[in-house]
């Protein structure tokens, strides 16, 4: 039948990537449209000459009936599509795969990388070399090897090419990134093109071919031909998020990084010398990635979708932040935990200081950390992004982390309950979250393309500093029973009163009836201040609208299974409320949808 060859795509490939445009739809960026469009013009001016060589010396054939009619230099308009919707297909499950990784952590060079990789690289390298070889030499011979060595001599070279550029990147990522968006359309392409060689709708002709079967009618030869290009949409794939990486990595080499790059500039990035990378700053990103996907699922989630830098510079904001809370939180006494905040102020009277001075002075400021900080905390504060943030947020979270202390002593006769009322609990959420609204909110105004009016930041801060409110409400109503283990109640004394307790009544049973009560008193005051400043996120600017939306809705989750009461007996190992996985994800799926 003439339309055989496009039944194939309309039964087949078509489908698939349909499916796959509908679940990535909402997290798609116009950095992935470019370069999911980028990739597929370069196979399509890759793959066109040597299609048509193949046509024209008849190592392969479409019976007339097969297609349609319109050929571009001999290769049917079917096949042409073919090329643009693999590709297509295979970009968008890496894409996917892709989006919770943030791949400046992946940023690596040869003095970086352990033994096992270098020799990984080499190999394949040595691997790819072969591969050319073989096929130069089956071309040459002419006859069955033809095919074969076709494919080969057209493939590897490009393979080598992005394997030698971004080898040590490739190795690093998880296997899962790279591995699965090669192996999956692969796989799905095998099987369409056992049917189509099944039925006749293409052939491979008898004198150029091995005759080898791998299963059914599937030719050795169109089994390698599928891995291997999958194989260079997905390394050309990674070296466009390598050199995306390291544009946005490194700040100081790349000051004015566009958020879509030109190729220029990506070619730039791509070919710096990796001996040049600033590791350090790689390191302590590394560290804050894993800071944050250990401590808190929501962010960590929310954290995949926002763009490029601002997406680096947050991670690096919840470093440092949870960093200083675990400091003070976990200091034996009060006074070691005064200590500390008394360093993190001496820390940012430092850092701010010297802002806008040189390097040598930001060394004196690193020299402070290092000097009074442990080791594994000192890329949190070296890396805080403090020349793009405000530094009274920073001193007033620090104000916050003080509150805290007044709970020292429980236990003992020295008990304090800071939260007298609600105003305290609003000045106590006010210092601890509405300051991170507000910091984000900073970040998000230096980074967005879109320059926003000082009225309109006027409100959004604001908004910020609210909704800041409604998530402390919500931190707080999940962790009444952590708390009370650690002698501290934020439920307001006077709410307790009113129910004739006390806070040592909550901290010797926080698991009584009434504190159910409040608990849910508590969260339907978070949800009147998420109410009050919800709608203002819609003057966001669009590349940022969903990210930040995710960030909240994620977090206000926890607030929504603990009104469904649902949330309290299913609790993590900590004995803390959790949103089970599916329900993150589809949080920020619909949310994403919606913004
Ligand atoms: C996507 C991404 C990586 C975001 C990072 C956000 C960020 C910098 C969070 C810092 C969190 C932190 C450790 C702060 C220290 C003080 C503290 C503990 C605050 C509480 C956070 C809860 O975190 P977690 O549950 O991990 O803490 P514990 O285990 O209980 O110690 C808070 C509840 C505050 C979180 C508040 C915000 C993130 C502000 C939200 C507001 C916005 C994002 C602005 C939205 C914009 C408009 C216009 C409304």
């Amino acid at each position: 039948m003439a339309y055989d060859y496009a039944l194939v795509h309309l039964k087949y490939t078509i489908p698939f990537a349909g499916l796959l445009t509908l679940i990535l739809r909402p997290l798609l960026t116009k950095l992935d449209l470019y370069k999911t469009a980028t990739l597929i013009l370069v196979a399509f001016c890759a793959t066109l000459p040597w299609d048509s060589y193949l046509i024209r010396h008849g190592v392969w054939s479409y019976p007339p009936d097969a297609i349609a009619g319109p050929r571009l230099f001999g290769v049917p308009a079917e096949e042409l599509f073919f090329f643009v919707i693999q590709t297509y297909i295979t970009s968008m499950l890496y894409i996917l795969l892709n989006k919770p990784v943030l791949h400046a952590q992946f940023i690596t060079n040869r003095d970086d990388s352990s033994s096992t990789s270098r020799r990984l690289r080499t190999l394949g390298q040595v691997f790819l070399v072969g591969c050319i070889a073989v096929g130069a030499a089956l071309v040459k011979k002419g006859g069955e090897g033809t095919y074969l060595g076709l494919i080969l001599v057209w493939a590897c070279p490009f393979t080598l090419l992005t394997w030698s550029l971004s080898g040590y990147f490739i190795i690093k990522l998880p296997l899962a990134c790279v591995a699965t968006p090669i192996i999956v359309p692969t796989v799905y392409l095998w099987i369409v093109d056992e049917l189509a060689l099944g039925r006749g709708t293409w052939a491979i002709e008898s004198g150029t071919k091995l005759g080898w079967r791998i299963w059914g009618s599937l030719e050795l030869e169109e089994a390698v031909f599928f891995l291997v290009t999958n194989t260079l949409i997905v390394f050309g794939m990674v070296a466009f998020d390598r050199g995306l990486a390291v544009l946005y990595t490194f700040p100081e080499r790349f000051p004015n990084a566009p958020q879509t790059p030109s190729p220029g500039f990506l070619f730039k990035a791509l070919f710096t010398d990796p001996a040049k990378y600033d590791m350090v700053r790689v390191k302590g990103i590394r560290e804050a990635v894993v800071t944050l996907r250990r401590k808190s699922r929501s962010f960590y989630l929310a954290s995949s979708v926002f763009p490029g830098r601002l997406r680096i510079d947050l991670v690096l904001l919840y470093s440092f932040c949870r960093v200083a809370d675990d400091l003070v939180d976990e200091s034996r006494t009060e006074s070691e935990a005064l200590e500390w905040i008394n360093k993190l102020s001496n820390y940012l009277d430092l850092a701010y200081g010297f802002e806008g001075q040189s390097p040598s002075s930001r060394r004196y400021v690193d020299a402070y950390v290092e000097r009074n900080f442990p080791k594994a905390t000192q890329s949190a504060l070296e890396l805080l992004p403090t020349n793009l943030l405000p530094k009274g947020p920073l001193y007033e979270l620090l104000e916050g982390f003080k509150m805290d202390l007044s709970f020292a002593g429980t236990g003992s006769n020295g008990v304090q309950f800071p939260i007298k009322d609600e105003t305290d609990l609003e000045t106590y959420a006010h210092r601890v979250a509405s300051t991170v609204g507000e910091l984000c909110l900073w970040l998000v105004f230096h980074h967005c393309d879109t320059k926003l009016s000082e009225d309109k930041k006027s409100s959004l801060i604001l908004a910020a500093q609210t909704m800041g409110h409604a998530l402390q409400y919500v931190n707080i109503a999940r962790d009444i029973l952590v708390d009370a283990e650690m002698g501290r109640v934020y439920l307001p004394v006077n709410w307790l009163k009113a129910e004739n307790l006390t806070p040592q009544d909550i901290v010797r049973n926080p698991k009584q009836p009434k504190v159910e009560y409040l608990r849910q008193r508590l969260l339907d005051r978070a949800f009147k201040e998420y109410d009050r400043s919800r709608d203002t996120m819609n003057i966001l600017p669009s590349e940022v609208r969903g990210p930040l939306i995710v960030a909240v809705e994620s977090y206000m989750e926890i607030g929504r299974v603990l009104r469904e009461k649902t949330g309290v007996h299913s609790k993590s190992r900590k004995g803390r409320a959790t949103v089970p996985r599916s329900r993150r994800l589809w949080v920020a799926w619909k949310n994403l949808s919606a913004a």
